[in-house]
């Protein structure tokens, strides 16, 4: 279990991250969201033990990250921003990360370098920046780790390489606990294959849940009224958006579904629907409500 207590990372005087307290658990998919500068690189950075918070701790059952070799062979991070020596092939990386990683599974590499069509002995600065991606992911999955942390890996593959590393991941889950943390500003696609979401913004964890309770506890209602109302006579109820074209009204509430739609046919209603929120719509809302507002980006 990765446990990151009062994490707080300062860059001068910009504060990346603040207080974040958070857990990720064995054998799910943490997905990693938030909005541009949110601070989703920085708390990678830090479970992977390449920066230090300035304070808190961050603990992989309960050892600190931080300069603990031990701790660093448990994970694989995959950084967004990816450098390699000028002069490296995917054979030379093979042969560095044996030396780090006792598990590491050469005959994994050699076969998933050839499924994947990919020279090992040609530079990889030559290599485009998805083929890149992709000798980073055979090389994060042939370390045999426990955890792998991505950064924004899936967003630069082309559909087929993303299908085929989701099924690596959900074989590796089953066969052997595998725990995938993945950053990604693709929230279809994390939709898909996450069991638990953190959402950050501005430095802060708005909320962490499994992502079928923050779908359980957050509804669209889509109703046309009797007679014309306004968010004010939903006091009662957390509205988090209330909209009204022509006589239909879509209102976005956090509450049970049941509950919501008691208190809304209260009223009189000639149309009523109750709609299951998509990921992307629980994370416009979840910011909106903190002063995130995608329509003054948009008009
Ligand atoms: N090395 C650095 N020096 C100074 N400021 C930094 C540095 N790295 C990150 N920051 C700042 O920390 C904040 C969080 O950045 P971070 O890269 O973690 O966000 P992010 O959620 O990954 O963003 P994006 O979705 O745009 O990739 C931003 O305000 C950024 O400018």
């Amino acid at each position: 279990m990765i446990s990151a207590k009062n994490v707080t990372k300062y860059f001068d005087d910009i504060k990346a991250i603040d207080d974040v307290t958070a857990v990720i658990k064995e054998g799910s998919v943490f997905g990693l969201i938030g909005s541009n500068g949110a601070g989703k690189s920085t708390f990678l950075r830090m479970l992977s033990g390449v920066i230090k918070p300035d304070r808190g701790e961050i603990t992989i059952d309960g050892e600190n990250v931080f300069e603990n070799i031990k701790v660093k062979e448990r994970f694989f991070y995959i950084s967004d921003e990816q450098y390699f020596f000028p002069n490296t092939t995917p054979k030379a990386l093979k042969e560095y990360y044996k030396n780090i990683y006792k598990n590491f599974d050469s005959k994994r590499f050699d076969s998933l370098m050839k499924g994947f069509n990919l020279d090992e002995n040609r530079k990889i600065n030559t290599f485009s920046k998805g083929m890149k991606k992709q000798v980073s992911v055979i090389c994060a999955v042939s370390s045999m780790t426990d955890y792998i942390f991505c950064d924004e890996t899936f967003d630069g593959l082309d559909p087929v390489v993303r299908q085929a590393v989701k099924s690596i991941f959900a074989g590796d889950m089953e066969d052997r606990g595998l725990t995938p943390v993945i950053a990604s500003h693709n929230l279809r696609e994390l939709e898909d294959i996450c069991d638990h979401i953190g959402l950050l913004h501005r430095g802060g964890i708005l909320l962490s849940k499994d992502l079928e309770d923050m779908k359980l506890g957050i509804h669209k209602i889509q109703c046309v009224f009797t007679q014309s109302k306004t968010r004010e006579d939903f006091s009662d109820i957390e509205i988090l958006s209330f909209e009204k074209r022509g006589s239909l009204y879509t209102i976005t509430a956090r509450g049970k579904r049941e509950e919501l739609t008691l208190r809304i046919q209260k009223e009189e209603t000639i149309f009523f629907e109750l709609l299951p929120l998509s990921l992307e719509e629980i994370f416009i809302s979840e910011t909106e409500v903190r002063g995130y507002d995608i329509k003054k980006l948009i008009f």
